[in-house]
């Protein structure tokens, strides 16, 4: 039976696939007009607010990669550098070799006060998450594809020693679906998952499970069948817990 969360007001959130969830992005954008830069905007605005929260003026490290995980990840660290926050953002690969969004958003946080760490200056992942508060985990998320690899695994492992992870939608390293980790994997205190919670997070550790509001009409879920009930009531976020 496919899993069911609800709010903490008991309205029931249905779990979606990756496959799923890809249909819902697809629908928003290419049917209903949303762009994945709106929705973005406002998964990297929550998970600035939640990482504030937790980090309570402490140093920031968001981990970001090269998909829309990531792209969310650099949005939230411009939100956080323009609060004043001290933000170091560690990439998984070279500035340059970003693509998308997360180009677009790279960018436009290097108008910031934002540390940014690219792949080839990394050298110790431990050293930059040392001192952290918080660490926010945006390197992969329901774009995971096998064992994680590469800079992405080895920033993984050093989250162990991290004082408190804040993952963005899935906990990098962790399949969507199944919740299965073929590899390493992110075991973090906060998991903020964006628009449906996906299926795997009832199955995984994934710490505390939030729920963001990032803007998407229902007649997207009607479209795609979803039995959908806003969750939010005028909130950004919710938070859920297993209902079956
Ligand atoms: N409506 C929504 O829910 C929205 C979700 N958003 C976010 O976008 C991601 C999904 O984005 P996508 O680009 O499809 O994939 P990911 O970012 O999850 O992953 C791609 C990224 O990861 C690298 N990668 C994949 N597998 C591995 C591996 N085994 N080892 C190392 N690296 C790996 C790959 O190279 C790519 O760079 C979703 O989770 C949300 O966070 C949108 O932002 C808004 C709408
Ligand atoms: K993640």
């Amino acid at each position: 039976m496919t899993p069911q969360f609800e709010t903490t007001a008991g309205v029931a959130v249905p779990a979606v696939t990756a496959e799923q969830m890809r249909e819902v992005d697809r629908v928003a954008v290419d049917e209903i007009g949303l762009a994945l830069l709106q929705m973005m905007e406002h998964a990297g605005r929550n998970l600035a607010e939640v990482a504030r929260e937790v980090a309570d003026g402490g140093r920031i490290v968001v981990l970001a990669g090269d998909g829309g995980n990531g792209g969310g990840g650099i949005c939230a660290a411009r939100h956080l550098a323009n609060g004043g926050a001290d933000v170091t953002l560690v990439l998984d690969r070279d500035a340059d070799e970003l693509t998308g969004a997360a180009a677009r958003q790279r960018r436009v946080l290097a108008a910031t006060d934002a540390t940014i760490v690219s792949e080839s200056d990394v050298g110790n992942a431990g050293e930059h998450l040392r001192d952290a508060a918080v660490v926010v985990d945006a390197l992969v998320g329901y774009g995971l594809s096998g064992a994680l690899r590469g800079t992405a695994a080895t920033l993984v492992e050093a989250t162990a020693d991290a004082a408190h992870v804040v993952s963005l939608d899935v906990p990098s390293g962790v399949d969507a679906t199944t919740g299965d980790a073929p590899g390493v994997a992110v075991d973090p205190d906060v998991s903020l998952t964006l628009a449906l919670p996906k299926t795997g997070l009832a199955e995984a550790a994934v710490g505390d499970l939030l729920l963001a509001d990032i803007g998407i009409p229902r007649g997207v879920y009607d479209t795609l069948g979803i039995d959908y009930t806003d969750p939010f009531a005028g909130a950004r976020r919710v938070w859920l817990r297993n209902r079956t």
